[in-house]
């Protein structure tokens, strides 16, 4: 199988260039002007359009069971309309019960993976703590190419890390030269408020925002970024949707420290005011934490994403249906939190980013994949259009639109957060390593042809943070 992609501009995160783009077994095999290919490529016409790395979301939840039920995308259909959308890679999560042994929790999801259509790979979760976990984190990064680790520090009574594992996991992280990231809400904090909403009676999705306001957010933000500090360890935060944790990144990244933001497309553009629905269908689709924030949230994480304090954007997506959320009818803190966008991330960045100046096609590029790649050692197999680069390509047509619905989504799921939005700049082709995957509206999704991504440890970072560390060991006063 081979593929000419003729006549568009090639987009990548430095640079905008004419150039045409061809691809064999499954990789990129030359890039330039008037290519000498066989007769039997099939050519794609990218004449007025951009020639882009497929999009990698690097925070996903297919099919986690997760609040007494289980998020209604796989791994299959969930990855079927990432690429229906651009993206080619996703990285999910395997979230150990607290309790369970990781590598037990690590061959689980594996096996669920094996259906995907795209290419994936995972964040493994520290959800407690014992030898065999310090030992299994070992295994996974020497054995299964695993090269980060995930800390809930919400979720108080189910996955929630206390600090004392957020300690003994980043030293060990430290050690195998894996990043850790952080879900930063401060899981008593929400726990508390959500039990005096209760009191009060205040029982719908409304008190979901209540009780976990952004300095819930900002202060286990800048708790991580202190232990990463007094740890000598980079640190990456999931879905930042709020100014408290973004100044302290802020604060943290102007002092020299390693840390990393990645932000939601549904935070970029959704706020609060969707709890207050009188729908409670309507309301409690958008519970998801940490929840939309009120409108000035927004403009504050644009200018993180354009000043480069926020360097990735992502979707969380972990989805469940209209009946599934009913389980908190009466209880909000039982409606399962988690939302849709992996299918829609890519047309809502360009379509609020670049069509309103706030982000260049080549800025576009790097928050929607290469600084991920790059972030979590894909790159440049992954987030880049380079010759010997896995083909994942999305050919990006700046003049189309459609209206996202959940009336024509491919997400399996009866709801879509961005629902009747018009968006201007949607993929015309996207190629998964080579394979013609969407094609004008028709998906070619294929049902396990989907590789799992070994990432080894990002050296250079972890060798510079030893160096520094060296160089500030305390020393004994001899008396
Ligand atoms: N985000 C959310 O509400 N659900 C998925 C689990 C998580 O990322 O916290
Ligand atoms: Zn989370
Ligand atoms: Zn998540």
């Amino acid at each position: 199988m081979s593929v000419l992609i003729k006549g568009g501009t090639v987009v990548t995160a430095d640079l905008s260039f004419r150039a045409d783009v061809y691809c064999e077994d499954g990789r990129i095999a030359a890039i330039g002007e008037d290519l000498a290919v066989p007769a039997t490529a099939e050519v794609i016409d990218a004449a007025g359009q951009y020639v882009m790395p497929g999009g990698i979301d690097p925070h996903t939840h297919m099919q986690f069971p997760f609040m007494g039920t289980v998020a209604s995308d796989d791994f299959y259909t969930g990855t079927a309309a990432a690429l229906a959308g651009g993206t080619t890679s996703i990285i999910d999560f395997v979230i150990p019960k607290p309790g369970q042994r990781l590598m037990e929790a690590y061959e689980q999801w594996r096996e669920w993976a094996e259906k995907a259509a795209a290419d994936y790979t995972f964040h493994v979760a520290i959800t407690w703590w014992d030898d065999s976990v310090r030992e299994d984190m070992g295994t996974l990064v020497r054995d299964h190419g695993v090269n980060s680790f995930k800390h809930f520090m919400a979720y108080k009574n189910a996955i929630m890390a206390d600090d004392e594992t957020l300690v003994k996991s980043f030293r060990r992280s430290v050690e195998l030269g894996a990043m850790p990231t952080v879900h930063a809400e401060n899981g008593e904090l929400v726990y508390q408020l959500q039990q005096e909403m209760l009191d009060k009676g205040i029982t719908g999705p409304e008190a979901h925002p209540l009780s976990r306001p952004p300095l819930v957010e900002g202060e286990a933000a800048n708790r991580a970024i202190q232990v990463a500090r007094a740890m000598n360890v980079p640190i990456y935060l999931v879905h930042v949707s709020c100014k408290e944790s973004l100044d302290a990144i802020t604060r943290a990244r102007t002092s020299g420290q390693r840390v990393y933001g990645e932000v939601l497309a549904g935070h970029l553009t959704i706020d609060d005011s969707v709890y207050r629905s009188k729908d409670f269908d309507f309301a409690a689709a958008h519970v998801m934490s940490p929840p939309f924030r009120p409108k000035a949230h927004q403009e504050a994480l644009w200018h993180g994403l354009q000043g480069g304090n926020l360097q990735t954007t992502a979707t969380d997506h972990c989805c469940f249906c209209t009946d599934q959320k009913a389980a908190g009818r009466d209880d909000f803190t039982k409606i399962p939190n988690g939302t849709a966008g992996v299918e829609d991330r890519l047309a809502i960045l360009w379509d609020e980013g670049v069509n309103k100046g706030r982000l260049t096609p080549n800025e576009f590029v790097a928050v929607t994949s290469t600084n991920t790649a790059k972030l979590f050692n894909l790159y440049p197999r992954k987030g880049s259009i380079s010759v010997g680069a896995d083909a994942d390509i999305v050919v990006w047509d700046p003049q189309g639109s459609r209206i996202i619905s959940a009336a024509t989504h491919h997400m399996n799921v009866d709801f879509n957060i961005f629902e009747g939005r018009t968006v201007t700049g949607i993929p015309s082709h996207t190629l998964s390593r080579g394979r013609i995957v969407w094609c004008n509206g028709e998906l070619r999704a294929e049902r396990g042809a989907g590789r799992y991504l070994h990432r080894p440890p990002f050296a250079p970072v972890f060798e510079a943070m030893a160096k520094q560390g060296a160089l500030q060991e305390p020393q004994p006063v001899e008396r």
